[in-house]
């Protein structure tokens, strides 16, 4: 009977995956501008000559501007670097030549000696100077990333609310993210970089010193190995690239399945199967993609090599050649045999650094293209101060949202007044919320006007418009923050804890705080987080100080009492008059009970005004209104449709307060 219960879950759970008719569509990361597939194969031979300088002086700039002092001790100390291998490879000479002279072995050891001192000394400077490097580079490279990140979040807070809705800005939000991430390793790739030229600028020097032929034959010989190496790091990247979406949707379903938010959900939902499925099968596609550009990297270096390996015979042939002519001599030929593993070791870390810093350099121009234009969403509007507003005015407003199909707004016009609590009902998805964001001058109008005391909102300076309004949204943040700052935002008012606890008494956050271990002080935050968690409710109320606390002209609540119970919904609505007395107010709500509290209400059906009125005089009128209130009456009392609802109206306005909508 038990082992029966146990499976019988697993075998429903079969059937209903047999029975999905189709995958159908599944989410996934589109690069709308193909950008990066076209800059990744930019990764040539000619191309990384070109860019290179750029990218080291980049990298330079960026360490400069973080710890000029780590910088220059970086340069500094691979510039001592290769003067110290210039100096051994002619302490090789030396020795050799000490070494192969004639006389008895005593005399050779002892006129070798002051080479061999050189040489031990010059690879133990060299030893301390890679030291040096690590150390400065390990304290650079975080610093850079960090900063990175802080010039990033920066730039993100300065676009308009409208470029989260662009597909493309995610995008390249996503990127630079990745490119800020990845600065880091611009400091180990740059100074890998130097370090492989000076090695070569040595070992080149001594080589052309010893035979002027050597250089170019080693150079043609390691031409090869170079491309095949940039091709074989241009497929890896161009296959992360192409699985940087389902990277991303990795990380997504990671979240989505071990965050608490959806735990009960999903043991609830017995969904981890499917979630798990779905994890294995975007899995499955990435290794795939890897595998396959590994393989194909594998055969490129491969062959790469091979070719390689011919062109370096060739090379040692020439040196035996030269030796066997005597158009060489014996110590030279022992010094050009250290000098050319020198520079071959050089050319081949100057490719693959190359490579290497290419890649990265690919992933900075993300973030420095995205800080450059705020991923083209900069906010460029005007810079008029408003005072607080007085009549906040809409002109046959259409609004559409960045690739929508069609309009969430059209032909919208009303006046919002100080003092006026205006409510918008309507259907879901009919605008609401659309419109209250227009008029807080967070959406601009795709054509019509808003104007606040008769100035666009375009034309404000965004920050000083923002600080009149205070919005209490759908979803509201809950801030890993202490209850104070959850109220003030990080923006005390005059007035200190007073003016907080009287916000909170106001929106019945005060209980919440009562019970907190320290009050105010008490970080509000899972306990992880070494926080104390509130319910959905409390969190409301939270949210609801904060507006409450803001001295802000335009007060926007939408759905602000959705999590709340019938006591403190009824504070609010009844607090709501004393707090418009001096502000503007727009409540969004589907609780019908509620809106008689506003002076006007704005019926709004698939983004037009089609209805607007005082309460009496919409729910006597037929219409839209009257529709929603007898649906949600009926139900909730089971009363008789229109009867009188528990919230006092609002007076009515005097005639001419109203607009056509
Ligand atoms: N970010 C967005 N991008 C594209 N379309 C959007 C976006 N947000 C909303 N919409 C669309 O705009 C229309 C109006 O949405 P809005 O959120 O204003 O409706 P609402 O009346 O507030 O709905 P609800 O009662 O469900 O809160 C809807 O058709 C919706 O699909």
């Amino acid at each position: 009977m038990a082992s029966m219960r146990r499976r019988a879950p697993r075998g429903g759970r079969q059937r209903i995956h047999e029975a999905e008719p189709s995958e159908g569509e599944e989410l996934r990361f589109i690069d709308k501008t193909g950008s990066r597939e076209r800059a990744a194969r930019q990764i040539r031979l000619l191309d990384m000559a070109r860019r290179l300088p750029r990218l080291v002086r980049r990298s330079v700039a960026l360490a400069w501007e973080i710890d000029r002092w780590a910088a220059l001790g970086l340069l500094v100390c691979q510039a001592a670097s290769g003067a110290m291998q210039a100096l051994g490879l002619l302490a090789v000479s030396g020795t050799l030549g000490a070494l192969l002279a004639g006389g008895d072995v005593y005399q050779r050891l002892l006129s070798a000696w002051p080479s061999l001192a050189m040489l031990g000394g010059a690879a133990a400077l060299r030893a301390l100077l890679s030291i040096i490097v690590v150390w400065l580079s390990s304290r650079l490279g975080p610093q850079m990333s960090r900063e990175a990140e802080r010039s990033l979040v920066q730039a993100v807070t300065r676009v308009e609310l409208s470029a989260y809705d662009a597909p493309g800005f995610n995008h390249r939000k996503e990127a630079a993210d990745r490119g800020a991430e990845v600065a880091q390793d611009l400091v180990a790739e740059g100074q890998d970089l130097i370090a492989s030229l000076a090695s070569l600028i040595a070992g080149a020097g001594v080589l052309t010193a010893l035979h002027p032929a050597l250089l170019p034959l080693l150079a043609l010989a390691s031409f090869p190995q170079a491309v095949a190496q940039i091709s074989a790091a241009r497929v890896r990247y161009l296959a992360r690239l192409r699985s940087s979406g389902d990277l991303r949707m990795l990380a997504i379903l990671r979240w989505h399945v071990c965050d608490r938010y959806a735990a009960d959900q999903i043991r609830a939902g017995t969904m981890s199967d499917f979630l798990v499925d779905r994890y294995r099968r975007i899995t499955r596609r990435i290794n795939d993609a890897d595998r396959r550009a590994a393989d194909t990297g594998a055969w490129m270096s491969l062959l790469g090599a091979v070719c390689g390996g011919l062109a370096s015979a060739a090379v040692w042939a020439a040196v035996v050649w030269l030796l066997a002519t005597g158009r060489m001599s014996v110590q030279h030929a022992g010094t050009a045999v250290f000098a050319l593993s020198t520079v071959g070791t050089a050319l081949r870390g100057l490719v693959s650094g190359g490579a290497r810093i290419m890649r990265t350099g690919l992933y900075m121009d993300d973030w420095s293209d995205f800080l450059r234009e705020a991923g083209g969403y900069g906010m460029s509007r005007g810079t008029t101060v408003p005072a607080e507003p007085r009549e906040i005015a809409v002109r046959d407003l259409v609004f559409r949202y960045e690739e929508a199909a069609q309009d969430a707004l059209r032909g919208v016009s009303l006046t919002l007044r100080r003092g006026e609590v205006v409510a918008l009902v309507g259907y879901n998805g009919s605008g609401k919320t659309t419109l209250a964001k227009v008029l807080s001058g967070l959406y601009l109008p795709t054509t019509g006007s808003v104007t606040w005391d008769g100035v666009p909102t375009g034309d404000l300076d965004p920050d000083a418009m923002w600080s009149h309004v205070a919005l209490v949204p759908q979803d509201y943040a809950r801030w890993p923050l202490t209850a104070r700052e959850n109220i003030t935002l990080g923006q005390p008012v005059p007035g200190g804890d007073e003016r907080i606890h009287s916000a909170c008494a106001a929106s019945g956050a005060d209980e919440v705080v009562t019970e907190l271990r320290s009050g105010l002080d008490t970080v509000l935050a899972r306990d992880w987080l070494g926080g104390q968690e509130l319910s959905g409710g409390q969190w409301q109320r939270v949210a609801l100080t904060r507006a409450f606390y803001r001295p802000a002209g335009l007060l926007v609540l939408d759905e602000p009492t959705a999590a709340l119970d019938p006591l403190g919904e009824h504070r609010i609505f009844a607090g709501l008059r004393e707090l418009a007395a001096t502000r503007a107010v727009v409540l969004i709500t589907h609780r019908l009970t509620n809106v008689a509290v506003a002076d006007r209400i704005l019926v709004l059906d698939k983004g037009r005004v089609v209805q607007q009125g005082t309460f009496p005089e919409l729910v006597a009128e037929d219409g839209l209104f009257r529709d929603l209130w007898a649906y949600q009456h009926t139900r909730q009392t089971a009363g008789p449709a229109g009867a009188p609802p528990p919230v006092a109206p609002a007076p009515a306005l005097a005639p001419g307060e109203q607009d056509a909508s």
